[in-house]
């Protein structure tokens, strides 16, 4: 016998989240000190419709009201009434099953369809709470027939202006070409001609421009999610809008005293509490939060958006030793995916000029994909070989990112680091190509100011041999003491058996720094001067 309908059970996604909201809105607590009390993995799924609820609070409630959801059916708990119609208004817009709790709002909804735009619509104008967006995100009936309606115009206008303009021009070509033609037909002919023509050309643009205009966006954008933690704007109070946000989903800042050294900020980082984040002591813009919420951020509407960068702050430092100022032009010689380059772009404030370039054609257009999603304005992505670029095309080059494929040794995610079993043959390889890619930077552009060379390796063929070997083929260069870059607040260097070299590289490791293991070296091309 199958089950009636009522006797079905809502998901238990659904039954959680609507707990906690019951206990948020009885004990005035906050939803986010409720959800750090639930398991990542289920915090993250509580945590998206819930977040929708807090921001469009004020339309569901009143969309329950209008639309009599509860009055009609008295036993519904209210709380999970407007976690579904969250679900349903805001978020996967569907609920798929057959409980009666489910049916019933999708059933209103299909009544009052209109009226529930409506609704969402009116409530977002009056709630000064709420930071909804603008009605039309909504309304989408109406954005669509006042677009048909401008289009129709253009239509009419160009309709009656270009066939007098077609007529005398077909009448003018024909009187030339057909001289025996009577006046007559030749403005039989040129009116034909210049009425089809002319509307098929119009109707051809209107239907193109239907087709490529994009659907117009069905998630709300708040104004205070605008600018990305690690933002590409050009705008100087950035970091203050992301600290904006975190406040109001009631993270806490950690703060450090102005004179706090390296290990201070270390000993900081370890003892975060849930609930707490820093902000970085070397790269502005970089917010630290404790590690158990990895992947809550990686399922983040803001990530996915690309409104907040996610990545290992070791990642982030070769750009910032690069430093370019804003204006400069940049060559990022193995970009994908692009993480450094979105990084690249953030020190230049998106001003200036970034050539990405990639070899693999995948990847590429990964790297093309990033970049145009968090509003890189400055990159230029190309596909090819950076060893095929020549110095006739880029001579205003002034500052190289090497990033080259390398071992990978130091990633964290590895279950091994450095005791993985060392394969010989493999290195000597990566070696050769990594000197070829950072020899051709410092040899192939005549305007070079600096060059950063960065690996995610531990091994020293890959690292402190590489750059050995660079400045033997490459006198015109010196290394500059990466530890100094970071005003001398960092602790491991480069191996000391490499003289000169070891103590001005820098390595970040996983245990120390609680970061990826990664390898990097700044060079700065020497004046006149110094060569002489
Ligand atoms: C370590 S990854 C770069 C990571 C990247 N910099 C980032 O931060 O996202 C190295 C990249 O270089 C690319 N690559 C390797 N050889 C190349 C070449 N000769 N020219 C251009 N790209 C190359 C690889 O396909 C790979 O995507």
């Amino acid at each position: 016998m199958s089950k009636k309908p009522h006797s079905v059970k809502v998901p238990t996604k659904y039954r959680a989240t609507a707990k906690i909201l019951k206990t948020a809105l009885q004990q005035q607590k906050s939803v986010k000190t409720l959800i750090f009390a639930e398991k990542p993995a289920r915090a993250r799924s509580l945590h998206t419709v819930l977040k929708k609820f807090c921001d469009n609070r004020v339309a569901v409630e009143k969309a329950i009201e209008e639309t009599g959801l509860l009055r009609d059916n008295p036993s519904f708990d209210p709380s999970l009434a407007k976690v579904l119609v969250t679900e349903l208004v805001y978020g996967r817009k569907e609920l798929n099953g057959e409980s009666k709790p489910f049916q019933t709002p999708v059933e209103m909804g299909k009544k009052n369809k209109k009226q529930q735009v409506d609704v969402v619509a009116a409530a977002s104008d009056d709630s000064p709470a709420a930071i909804d967006p603008p009605v039309e995100n909504y309304t989408q009936e109406e954005d669509t027939s006042a677009e048909v309606f401008l289009w129709l115009l253009a239509y009419s206008v160009l309709m009656f202006t270009l066939p007098f303009l077609g007529f005398y021009g077909v009448r003018s070509w024909l009187q030339e070409s057909f001289p025996h033609l009577d006046l007559f037909t030749v403005n039989c002919w040129s009116v034909l001609t210049a009425v089809v023509v002319v509307n098929l050309v119009v109707a051809m643009y209107v239907l193109k421009a239907f087709r490529e205009k994009p659907p117009p966006p069905l998630e709300p954008v708040q104004q205070d999610e605008e600018e990305e933690l690690e933002a590409v704007e050009p705008k100087k109070d950035h970091v203050a809008e992301a600290l904006r946000y975190l406040s109001s989903e009631d993270w806490r800042r950690k703060e450090l005293p102005a004179d706090a050294s390296y290990a201070d900020f270390l000993t900081a980082i370890k003892s975060l509490e849930e609930d707490e984040f820093m902000t970085d002591l070397h790269v502005e813009g970089v917010l630290i939060f404790p590690a158990k919420w990895a992947n809550y951020w990686v399922s983040h509407e803001l990530v996915r958006s690309k409104r907040l960068i996610l990545q290992n702050k070791a990642t982030s430092l070769a750009a910032e030793l690069l430093a370019p100022p804003m204006g400069a032009t940049v060559l990022d010689m193995c970009a994908a995916p692009g993480m450094k380059t979105l990084h690249l772009c953030n020190v230049m404030k998106n001003k200036g000029c970034i050539y990405s370039v990639e070899l693999d054609h995948v990847r590429y257009e990964t790297l093309c994909e990033i970049t145009e999603q968090a509003g890189c304005e400055i990159v230029k992505p190309i596909l090819g070989d950076a060893l095929d670029l020549t110095s006739e095309r880029f001579a205003d080059v002034e500052y190289i990112l090497v990033d080259p494929s390398c071992s990978g040794s130091g990633m964290q995610n590895r279950m091994t680091v450095c005791d993985e079993r060392k394969d010989d043959n493999r290195l000597y390889r990566l070696q050769g190509v990594q000197i070829k890619m950072l020899s051709h930077a410092m040899s192939a552009f005549p305007n070079v100011k600096r060059i950063a060379y960065c690996t995610c390796s531990l091994w020293k063929e890959e690292n402190e041999q590489v750059v050995q070997r660079c400045l033997q083929l490459n006198p015109s260069y010196k290394l500059l003491s990466c530890k100094k870059a970071l005003r001398n607040k960092w602790h491991n260097v480069g191996d000391k058996d490499y003289p000169n070299i070891g103590k001005n590289c820098l390595y970040c490791l996983p245990d120390s720094d609680l970061t990826d293991g990664i390898f990097l070296a700044l060079f700065e091309k020497l004046r006149q001067d110094e060569i002489d």
